[in-house]
């Protein structure tokens, strides 16, 4: 065990609860040394079992925990700030999951505070970028092959949203992944967003904008659309489609198994993100533990955590005031890379 990287987890529920499994079970170099959960018992159900792992109500304390050389924040979002610049003032590599800090101010005191340190610790789970299909498109994209980017045309639905879920959170908690793939994939900056509303569904809960329409505007003159839908009901459902000036590509349509009984065939759909992206999650939190044992940090930046956050306030913005809002990130400090790279 001794060389095994040992993994603090912060949170312990859906997300937690699978990368702790995912840390002992799926990949290689790693072992979870500690879990911090203030519902010590949920902490306890996702670590029975395993050999040597410390249970704790704070986050602090799992930190400090004896065998803790790198950290995985799944906690709720707005308690990702403290965690992080705990993790920063102890040295401890964290893969940290989106959103990295809501608010945009705290997300730039988050990069900031990296930044100070000279050198990356954080990688930011934006896991999209670890998925199979993205990770084609994206090289289609830089090949040239489909010229010059024009559109994204993209696609999120999720069967239901959890009770706690805002109209806000359908931008800055499911069109996050969206932002940070658009980024990613042309390379570019997003200058505005527009957020219309179509009629709700019958299926979402009273009060809930679902969907949302989504409209991005980029650096280069771009445009990315986010149908973003989280109470559809039907299945859970990502797509993009990249259209170049020479040729387009669509991935997400990959097909599930296909059932044929009782005279008829049908085709499975993934239900949530932890199928559809199971893949893509273990292939990122395995190139974190490659890397972080290198002595190195890859994946998404805290740079990539605040831009995203800061695109997602916009978007927030324009589906309560209505209209087209502007986007201005800060000055992005040297260490850190420009969108895509
Ligand atoms: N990459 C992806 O596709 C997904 C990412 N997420 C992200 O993962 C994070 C967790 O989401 P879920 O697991 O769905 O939430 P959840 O509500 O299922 O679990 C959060 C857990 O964190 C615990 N917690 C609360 N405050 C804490 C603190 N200060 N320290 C440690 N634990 C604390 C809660 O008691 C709870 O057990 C969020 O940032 C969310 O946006 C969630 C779903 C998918
Ligand atoms: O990150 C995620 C959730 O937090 C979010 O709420 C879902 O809409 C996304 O599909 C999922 O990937």
């Amino acid at each position: 065990m001794a060389d095994l990287l040992g993994v603090a987890v912060l949170g312990a529920g859906h997300m937690g609860a699978d990368h702790v499994r995912r840390l002992d079970r799926v990949v290689s170099g790693a072992r979870v040394a500690a879990v911090a959960d203030p519902d010590t018992a949920r902490a306890a159900a996702a670590v029975a079992g395993i050999e040597g792992a410390s249970v704790h109500a704070e986050a602090a304390a799992a930190l400090a925990a004896p065998g803790v050389q790198a950290v995985l924040i799944a906690s709720p979002g707005p308690a990702h700030e403290e965690a992080l610049l705990a993790a920063f003032a102890r040295g401890l590599p964290v893969l940290c999951e989106k959103p990295m800090v809501p608010d945009s101010a705290g997300a730039l005191r988050v990069a900031r505070a990296e930044a100070r340190l000279g050198r990356r610790l954080a990688q930011i789970g934006f896991m999209r970028r670890y998925d199979a299909g993205y990770l084609r498109l994206k090289s289609l994209l830089d090949s040239g092959e489909l010229g010059r980017a024009l559109m994204l045309h993209c696609v999120h639905r999720n069967v239901s949203s959890p009770p706690h879920f805002t109209s806000a959170m359908l931008i800055n908690s499911s069109v996050a992944h969206e932002i940070d793939a658009a980024r990613w994939l042309l390379g570019q900056e997003l200058t505005a967003v527009t957020v219309l509303r179509p009629a709700s569904s019958a299926g979402a809960p009273a009060g809930l904008v679902d969907p949302q329409f989504v409209l991005f505007e980029t650096e280069r003159g771009a445009l990315v659309d986010v149908e973003v839908f989280v109470n559809c009901g039907f299945g859970y459902q990502v797509r993009c489609e990249a259209v170049g000036e020479t040729g387009s590509a669509r991935i997400g349509e990959e097909h599930g198994m296909v059932v044929t009984a009782r005279g008829g065939a049908r085709e499975e759909v993934p239900q949530d993100y932890l199928v559809r992206f199971a893949d893509a999650y273990d292939r990122e939190v395995q190139a974190w533990v490659d890397a972080t044992r290198r002595g190195r940090v890859t994946g998404p930046s805290a740079w990539d955590g605040y831009a995203a956050s800061v695109v997602a306030e916009a978007g927030v913005r324009s589906l309560t005031d209505g209209g087209r809002v502007p986007i201005d990130l800060a000055a992005r400090p040297d260490l850190y890379a420009p969108a895509g790279r």
